[in-house]
């Protein structure tokens, strides 16, 4: 096969794989999400797979299980993986000697893996036993969309990151923004954006491990916080948390809260909060509070991207991705990803 059309389908199966692992971001903690691609000879793709959950099978175990489920593992030529194949025995066998079980010449990996158990392991691993291992970093300009898989191979894993090597919680904060630059909805309302923002802000409640939000909120909106508006949400339900802190009384909502089964985090000092949400198992946390919290977010650095939607005076709004490391699990998400890419260099 000529190397122009090699390109073209490894791009397409990337596309695959980073689809199929977003469909699980929010329920693999605490292990990240991943997708996988078999591919035959010709390009053609034979299986896609994610991992689903924390114990079950990671992305190449259940792909390769399609396929030979299918009767097809002898025609698996090439596998894509968004994350490096581990080749350690956690609560799965290593993915790395399931891959050398089959006829696969070629592996393309997404990212590496962080984790000290493999990092660079696996692919060590394939490549002592003659396989051709292939870092998408190293032939962005050659994969079509290439710097967006990248983005995207390493936003999935970058709350993971965050958490095992930092033992800190990924904040994202979504902040709406009306036309005169102020958070507070119309009296008798707890939302002013469009349709389209809030399926967004739906769809990131879905991906996150929990909605983080403070008591001014809980007092002014009592907010749901919940997941709606996505037909494919897979029984979602991301935790919700809310910052308090220790010395001012417990909101007044407490009760309905505690029905809704809010949880609270006291906290005597705002820097602790990534390291307790971390504590409490949280890898990625969507803040939903108002101008009192995310004020003391920023002043101390403590998130790590920031998505602000404003209400033009046309009714029509701006997404804006501000962010503090290069990658973000914002580029998952295809009304910013393209704003993502375009600014790759351009964080703080
Ligand atoms: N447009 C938007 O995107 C959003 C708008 N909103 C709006 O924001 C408004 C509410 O905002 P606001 O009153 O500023 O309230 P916040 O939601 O920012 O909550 C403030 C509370 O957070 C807790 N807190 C603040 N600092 C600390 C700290 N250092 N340590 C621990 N806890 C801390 C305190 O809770 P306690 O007093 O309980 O100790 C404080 O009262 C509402 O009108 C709501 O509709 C809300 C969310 C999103
Ligand atoms: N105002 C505002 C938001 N605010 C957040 O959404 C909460 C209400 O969500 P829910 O209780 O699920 O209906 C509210 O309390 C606050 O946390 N979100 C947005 O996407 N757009 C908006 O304009």
């Amino acid at each position: 096969m000529a190397d122009g059309s090699v390109y073209l389908q490894a791009g397409k199966a990337f596309h695959a794989a980073v689809a199929e692992a977003s469909r699980f971001v929010g329920a693999t903690a605490p292990n990240p999400p991943v997708g996988c691609a078999l591919l035959d000879a010709e390009g053609a793709i034979l299986a896609v797979a994610a991992h689903h959950r924390a114990g079950a099978l990671h992305a190449e175990a259940n792909a390769l299980r399609s396929c030979a489920e299918r009767g097809l593992t002898d025609r698996i030529a090439t596998a894509i993986v968004t994350l490096e194949p581990c080749n350690h025995t956690g609560r799965t066998p290593p993915c790395a000697e399931g891959l050398l079980a089959t006829p696969v010449k070629t592996i393309w990996i997404g990212c590496a893996d962080p984790n000290p158990k493999v990092a660079g392991g696996g692919a060590a691993r394939l490549e002592r036993e003659g396989r051709e291992v292939r870092w998408l970093e190293r032939e962005l300009h050659s994969v079509p969309d290439g710097r967006l898989l990248l983005a995207q191979c390493r936003g999935l894993i970058a709350p993971f990151i965050r958490w095992s090597v930092d033992q800190r919680a990924w904040l994202t904060v979504k902040q709406a923004v009306n036309t005169d630059g102020l958070m507070a909805p119309p009296t008798g309302r707890t939302t002013f954006t469009s349709n389209a923002a809030l399926n967004l802000a739906h769809r990131l409640r879905r991906a996150t491990d929990a909605v983080v939000t403070a008591g001014g909120t809980v007092r002014a909106d009592l907010p749901g916080l919940d997941v709606r508006r996505i037909d494919d949400h897979m029984g979602r339900k991301p935790r919700m948390l809310v910052v308090c802190s220790r010395t001012r009384e417990v909101p007044q909502n407490w009760l309905t809260m505690a029905e809704r089964r809010f949880e609270v985090i006291f906290s005597d000092s705002i820097e602790e909060v990534p390291k307790r949400l971390a504590e409490a198992g949280v890898l990625w946390g969507l803040v939903e509070a108002g101008p009192t919290l995310l004020g003391e977010l920023r002043a101390r650095s403590l998130w790590d991207d920031w998505l602000r939607i404003a209400v033009r005076p046309d009714g029509n709004e701006d997404f804006s991705v501000e962010r503090r490391h290069e990658a973000t699990p914002l580029a998952l998400f295809d009304e910013l990803a393209g704003t993502i890419v375009a600014g790759q260099n351009d964080f703080t």
